[in-house]
């Protein structure tokens, strides 16, 4: 049912008419709010459990108040209401069926697949999920939305009430987990909207209905955080939820994640203040600069004796500011109305609330069937890493924030006989640097967890030096195929086992630097390590330090 591209051109060639003038007017707008934006200082997180009180007391200070809006795009490979596909980078128009266009006639069908992940993503954030939720229509003028509204969650989402737990690290070498937690207020299933692409050199604004039905899960948190530390951090949460669940690709700088911003400031115990809203920011490091930007010119508005205007504001990237988009007062009217086309979406549970007899399985959701769909999630797979190998915990973090980073770690700890706390280092600061380094990701490294484990075991077992393991980890790096033992054999990396040999090369250090010797009998042991370094030198990294020490340190007594 997908409508071609030249059946959309007329339709929307009208639109981009209306839209030319629409647009000249918003930036008419937007210069005039420019020149009365003041320049702020924005680099002090405003988190209140990190503010650094000076002069006022705490109930005096004003704090930051922030709650998110997160629509994050549902990972389905057809639209919400109607069969046609998703796709970020197809050709404009080529991903639109008649339902996409609003035209006449046409009905929605819910894609049972979106269903099932606003279900789960409910389920993974403690949600009360609704047996039975409702579709409204919410109308607004918008090119991009050719219906005239919406179709969203109103009145009764699909789910209630549930907790997003996050942690940051803190501290100054950001070894300390700080773990917080916000409220989700609730999830509602709602359709996306198309794309407005702006032609500033035409004056003209092209229309690409692709996204136009795309599913979205709207999240919407309590005003539960209080900077953009916080916000940012649960974010990022978020995100690793679901990409965990699969229920978004969580890609941020794609859109498919969305985040907006609500900021007031007050003072603590007193009723919240007016709230403006930094819309569409879709990087969790630009979100936490809006959010402290925002703060700060808030704090600064009214301590200059001036009020918060409850306004939507944009974030700007290049200044780091924001700026007024438009006053929300007055044109909120969004005349909500229940969508007729739709029969309230009724969820079952094959214990409590099974499905009536006859019902087509391919139509039902069943709740305790998607909960056993629910993988770990990364806060249980940090404390488990942390509970099972013994790591640090900012190490878990490292490996659960990589996609595909902890189930290498686990093969290497499971096989190699150097334990989990060796592994770690060698996983973390060698592949995962050399795979940030050349822009490549867990699946794509060129060493294999089981081929780095033959490597530590070859380390364990003291057959190669340390120094002498990074240079056969460069080489598995580098290909060819060979195993960790035989690149050992060709490039003769294997540690001097010839005692005779290394005292052979020890004693030579030792009588062509007469000068180091004296200094070390003289008590400077530092002088020692120079030493040792020559030896390594000479046998390039292949000598055991530990027994290197033992001869050079009875060698200068
Ligand atoms: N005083 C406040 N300070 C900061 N955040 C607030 C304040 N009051 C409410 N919020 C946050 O604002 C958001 C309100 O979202 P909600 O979807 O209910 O309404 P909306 O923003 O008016 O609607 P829309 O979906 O059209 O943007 C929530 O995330 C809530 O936590
Ligand atoms: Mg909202
Ligand atoms: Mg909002």
């Amino acid at each position: 049912m997908a409508a071609s591209s030249a059946g959309m051109c007329t339709a929307v060639c009208n639109l981009n008419r209306q839209i030319t003038v629409y647009t000249k007017r918003i930036k008419a707008h937007n210069t005039f709010n420019k020149i009365i934006i003041r320049r702020l200082w924005t680099s002090t997180p405003r988190c209140h459990s990190q503010l650094q009180i000076k002069k006022k007391s705490a109930t005096q200070q004003l704090v930051g108040v922030v709650g998110l809006e997160i629509h994050a795009q549902i990972n389905s490979s057809t639209k919400l209401f109607s069969g046609s596909q998703v796709g970020f980078s197809a050709p404009p128009n080529s991903q639109v069926s008649f339902f996409d266009a609003s035209l006449p006639g046409t009905l929605p069908v819910l894609n049972r697949r979106c269903v099932e992940a606003a279900v789960m993503t409910g389920l993974a954030l403690d949600c009360t999920i609704n047996r039975k939720s409702l579709f409204d229509r919410k109308h607004y003028f918008y090119a991009d939305l050719p219906a005239g509204y919406q179709i969203t969650q109103q009145r009764v989402p699909i789910a209630v009430d549930g907790t997003l737990w996050y942690s940051h690290l803190i501290g100054r070498k950001q070894g300390q987990v700080v773990t917080k937690s916000v409220r989700i207020k609730q999830i509602q299933l709602e359709q996306d909207s198309g794309k407005s692409m702006h032609d500033d050199s035409r004056s003209q604004t092209f229309i690409d209905l692709n996204r136009a039905g795309v599913g979205l899960m709207e999240l919407v948190m309590e005003p539960d955080m209080s900077c953009g530390e916080e916000a940012a951090a649960a974010v990022r949460e978020l995100q690793l939820i679901l990409q965990a669940l699969g229920t978004c690709q969580g890609n941020m700088a794609e859109g498919q994640l969305r985040v907006d911003a609500n900021i007031s400031v007050h003072h603590p115990g007193e009723p919240l203040g007016v709230r403006t809203e930094v819309k569409n920011i879709n990087s969790a490091r630009f979100l936490a600069k809006a959010i402290d930007y925002e703060i700060e010119r808030q704090i600064e508005v009214l301590e200059s004796g001036g009020a918060v205007l409850n306004e939507t504001r944009a974030f700007d990237y290049k200044s780091g500011q924001t700026i007024p988009m438009r006053d929300k007062e007055g044109l909120q009217d969004y005349r909500f109305m229940p969508e007729p086309n739709l029969p309230p979406l009724i969820v079952y549970d094959r214990e409590r609330a099974p499905p009536p007899a006859g019902a087509d399985p391919a139509q039902v959701v069943l709740l305790d069937a998607v909960r056993e769909l629910i993988p770990e999630l990364p806060r249980a797979r940090r404390a488990r890493l942390v509970d099972t190998y013994g790591i640090l915990a900012e190490h878990s973090f490292t490996l659960v924030n990589e996609d595909g980073l902890t189930e290498y770690f686990e093969v290497v700890a499971r096989e190699t006989r150097a334990g989990p706390k060796k592994a770690i280092g060698w996983v973390i600061n060698d592949v995962l640097g050399l795979l940030k380094q050349q822009g490549l990701n867990v699946s794509q490294s060129p060493v294999s967890p089981h081929a780095l484990s033959e490597l530590l075991d070859l380390l364990e077992a003291g057959r190669v030096s340390s120094s002498a393991a990074k240079t056969v980890f460069q080489e598995l790096w580098n290909g060819a195929g060979r195993s960790a033992a035989q690149i050992v054999e060709e490039l003769d990396l294997g540690l001097v086992d010839n005692s005779t040999e290394l005292l052979r090369i020890c004693q030579h250090v030792i009588d062509s630097h007469p000068d180091e010797v004296q200094a070390i009998r003289a008590g400077n042991r530092k002088v020692l390590n120079r030493l040792m370094g020559l030896v390594q030198k000479q046998t390039k990294g292949r000598a055991d330090p530990v027994r290197v020490r033992a001869i050079l340190e009875q060698g200068t007594s």
